[in-house]
């Protein structure tokens, strides 16, 4: 709890020291009944003795005795929260240099109750100048990254262990801010009891991307068979195929309506338009703009024939309606919330409940687990978190793009990236050298790794490209145009630092 609390101490000073001088400052603590409220307690001592004007709103009749006590003796000021005070007291911490959210923890049942939540709704409503949750923002399932609303938006949460899968889910993540781990000596002990819920990181992805041998040529590159766009859509065929051609695949095989090829070869020269018998391919990109008939007769086929075969396909949009009943890891489908749910909807196996799409940004962990169940294959759910379910029920969680992403054609961007990605994979992948069990993951859950792989430098080239402009806004061509310097940026960096 020392550690944990020293910790949290440490971070907040930081964060005032941003903004103003720390002595004279005033923080104020609220404080839940269970540890996380002694962790909060523990630490505002601390900062009590650092000279800040520390406050304590006890939420609870008993708090954590011991951090109390240190509290009183470092020169806080405790009051009790009761329902006739909340109001007051939520204008009177919104005036604070800096609100530590200490209600609830990891032990928390359901969300909070009484004067805590009307305490917290007013403060979420008068935008306190700056949040520090301890552990995790009060209200949130620790496990699932679900919410119990009110809950107050952090900018920091402080973190302590492991970093929890709730955090790396959203809703949750999206009330989190910035996350910070704070090392606390039980991360052995987590390790073994692993939430199930993983985060690339800039290393893993380097040892994860496909990279030419010297020998290489196109044809043992990967070829990536896209059928996309229809007259209707088709600057996603456009896009997708540029995308897959930027992220490196060996030679993209346009299939599809004469008018959309002829826009997809004026963009990329280099890809193939395949009119009859589409030739050998590594891999398979469906359905980003799909519609009528016709082209969703060319997924269709592709779709069955890539099945035969055994090789991998992206299911995207239009063609998330032509699932076989039964897909293989090695399909990787890729809806966005909306999406998914009305795949679920249309799930024997869902029944008769009706899944919205509500329901699912509520629930992401839980529906995209579902999906990959009930239908085999490996789910990306796209959103500001991006979620990759193996069949095994393994996730991963990606959340490195910004918000300036939401913007049409992006996911066409990222169907692409992960087109080139399978295909450049498909044929290495079954004879690992051994990159997956050197990151800890299990080989059955490789299809998901490296569709978290492709949202990570999705996600990365949005960014790198946003910033480029200052953090300003960005079309769908600007993310794909940063995606080689992404993925040579990620090599590079780990050629420098592998072991
Ligand atoms: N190794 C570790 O574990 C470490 C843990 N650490 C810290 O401990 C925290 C976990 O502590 P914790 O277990 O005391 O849980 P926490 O959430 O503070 O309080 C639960 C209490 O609140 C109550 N309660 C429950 N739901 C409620 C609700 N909705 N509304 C109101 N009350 C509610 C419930 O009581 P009851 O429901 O019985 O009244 C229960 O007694 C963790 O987040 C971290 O900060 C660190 O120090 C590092 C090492
Ligand atoms: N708020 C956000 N922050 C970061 N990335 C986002 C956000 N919203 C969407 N994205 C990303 O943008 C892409 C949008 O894909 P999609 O919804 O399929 O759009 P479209 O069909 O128009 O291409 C996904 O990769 C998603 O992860
Ligand atoms: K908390």
């Amino acid at each position: 709890m020392q550690r944990a609390a020293y910790g949290l101490a440490h971070a907040v000073a930081r964060e005032v020291k941003k903004r103003r001088k720390l002595a004279g400052a005033s923080v104020t603590v609220l404080v839940g009944k269970g540890n996380n409220g002694g962790d909060g307690l523990f630490a505002a001592a601390l900062l009590a003795r650092r000279g800040m004007r520390t406050t304590a709103v006890l939420a609870a009749a008993e708090v954590h005795a011991e951090a109390l006590a240190a509290f009183v003796a470092a020169g806080g000021r405790g009051v009790r929260l009761e329902a006739a005070n909340a109001e007051e007291l939520a204008v009177l911490c919104a005036g604070d240099d800096v609100i530590i959210d200490a209600l609830l923890g990891t032990g928390a049942r359901g969300g909070l109750r009484d004067a805590s939540a009307e305490l917290v709704a007013s403060l979420q409503e008068l935008r306190p100048r700056l949040v520090v949750a301890c552990d995790l923002p009060s209200g949130l399932d620790a496990n699932t990254g679900e919410v119990h609303w009110p809950v107050l938006d952090a900018d920091v949460t402080v973190t302590f262990g492991g970093i929890k899968a709730g955090l790396m889910a959203d809703p949750g993540e999206g009330c989190a801010g910035r996350v910070e781990r704070v090392p606390i000596g039980i991360e052995k002990q987590l390790e073994h009891n692993s939430p199930e819920l993983r985060r690339l990181t800039a290393s893993d992805i380097g040892a994860l991307l496909p990279n030419p041998g010297r020998r290489a040529h196109k044809y043992s590159r990967g070829v990536l068979g896209v059928v996309a766009g229809s007259a209707r859509f088709a600057g996603a065929a456009v896009l997708s195929v540029h995308a897959a051609a930027l992220a490196g695949s060996g030679m993209v095989r346009y299939l599809g309506p004469q008018a959309a090829a002829q826009l997809v070869l004026a963009r990329t020269p280099e890809a193939l338009w395949e009119t009859d018998d589409p030739g050998r391919v590594q891999a398979w990109l469906l359905g980003s703009g799909v519609a009528g008939e016709e082209q969703l007769e060319r997924a269709r086929d592709a779709g069955s024939s890539a099945l035969a075969d055994g090789l991998p396909v992206i299911v995207d949009a239009g063609a998330l309606s032509l699932l076989p009943d039964r897909c293989p890891p090695h399909w990787i489908l890729t809806p966005h919330a909306g999406e998914l749910a009305t795949l679920l909807g249309s799930l024997p196996s869902t029944g008769e409940v009706k899944v919205t799409r509500d329901d699912v940004e509520s629930r992401p962990l839980h529906y995209v687990r579902q999906a990959a169940e009930q239908t085999g294959a490996t789910v990306l759910l796209k959103g500001a978190t991006t979620l990759v379910s193996s069949p095994s029920g393994v996730v991963f969680s990606q959340s490195d793009g910004t918000a300036w992403m939401a913007t049409a054609g992006s996911g066409d961007v990222l169907a692409g990236v992960l087109g080139a990605l399978l295909a450049q994979a498909a044929e290495s992948i079954n004879d690992d050298d051994g990159a997956y069990a050197r990151l800890g993951l299990k080989l059955e859950d490789r299809w998901a790794a490296l569709a978290a792989v492709a949202a990570s430098v999705h996600g990365r080239a949005g960014a790198l490209a946003s910033a480029n402009f200052d953090g300003g806004p960005l079309t769908a061509s600007a993310i794909m145009a940063a995606v080689p310097r992404v993925i040579g940026s990620l090599n590079a960096e780990y050629d420098r630092t592998r072991p």
